[in-house]
């Protein structure tokens, strides 16, 4: 029987996508281990949203396969790949000010009490709390309203949400790009606790001293060909450069 140290938690195979006459993605692999954070890289148009949407099931492939931990699988609909084990952080957040971090946290997914279906709110908030203490996301208190946090905690919390569901994947888009300094370095800490929780993370970045800083490997797409695939001690940043930009210095 396989186990998780045998078993990829994301596998792409010949990952295409055709939009018209466009190549956007050609013949994409990629796995990643539980735990394992890698980073996709590549410049404008390199084809990152197209990769994130299949993976999120925004998008159907046109060729290709993707695996969760060990068993082939394809998205309806990104609902469909959530229930499936793969959660997404997405740029503009999809938080909801005027509710408790709790209730962030459990959106959709609420906890109810028996008979009558009632909000558990006191369950919510002690589940709530002890994550965010694991992660060591610096809040007030898990009942706070969101309103209250600093961009740089919510984007804690929305890492913290999807860490907390995601049985497979943890896909995070530029996740501090909106973001200052000292913001991000607190950000940055809490993804490289997620190798911890079990689940792979790919993180689409812009940002190549973050993708030293966070990642275990990185990946390169350079128009829609995926040019490397490197563990992150094996290249340097001259190089990732050239590998994105196709030029060498
Ligand atoms: N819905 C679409 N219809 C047609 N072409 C598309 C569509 N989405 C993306 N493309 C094309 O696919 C290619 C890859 O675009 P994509 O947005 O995935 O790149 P990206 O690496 O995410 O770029 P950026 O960093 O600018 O967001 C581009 O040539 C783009 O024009």
């Amino acid at each position: 029987m396989s186990t998780s140290t045998d078993t990829f938690a994301l596998q792409l195979d010949g990952i295409t996508k055709h939009f018209g006459g466009i190549v956007a993605i050609k013949h994409f692999d990629l796995q990643i281990k539980p735990g394992e954070i890698v980073a996709l890289v590549g410049d404008n148009g390199a084809g990152k949203s197209t990769l994130v949407k299949i993976i999120s099931g925004m998008y159907q492939p046109t060729a290709g396969e993707i695996r969760l931990n060990g068993a082939p699988t394809n998205f309806r609909d990104p609902s469909d790949a959530r229930t499936k084990g793969v959660e997404v952080v997405y740029q503009d957040l999809a938080l909801v000010d005027l509710q408790p971090v709790y209730m962030n946290m459990f959106l959709g997914r609420e906890l109810r009490k028996k008979p009558f279906g009632t909000l558990d709110r006191r369950e919510m908030a002690a589940q709530t709390q002890a994550l965010v203490d694991e992660l060591d996301v610096r809040i007030p208190s898990a009942k706070a309203p969101l309103s209250d946090l600093s961009g740089g905690q919510r984007q804690g919390i929305a890492i913290a949400r999807a860490t907390n569901w995601a049985s497979s994947l943890v896909l995070m888009d530029e996740p501090t790009a909106a973001l200052g300094v000292a913001e991000t370095a607190r950000v940055e800490q809490i993804i490289m606790r997620l190798r911890e929780r079990g689940a792979g993370v790919l993180i689409v970045s812009h940002n190549m001293e973050q993708v030293f800083r966070v990642a275990d490997r990185v990946t390169v797409l350079r128009r829609g060909t995926q040019v490397a695939t490197k563990r992150i001690d094996e290249v340097t940043h001259n190089e990732l450069i050239a590998m994105i930009t196709g030029l060498t210095s």
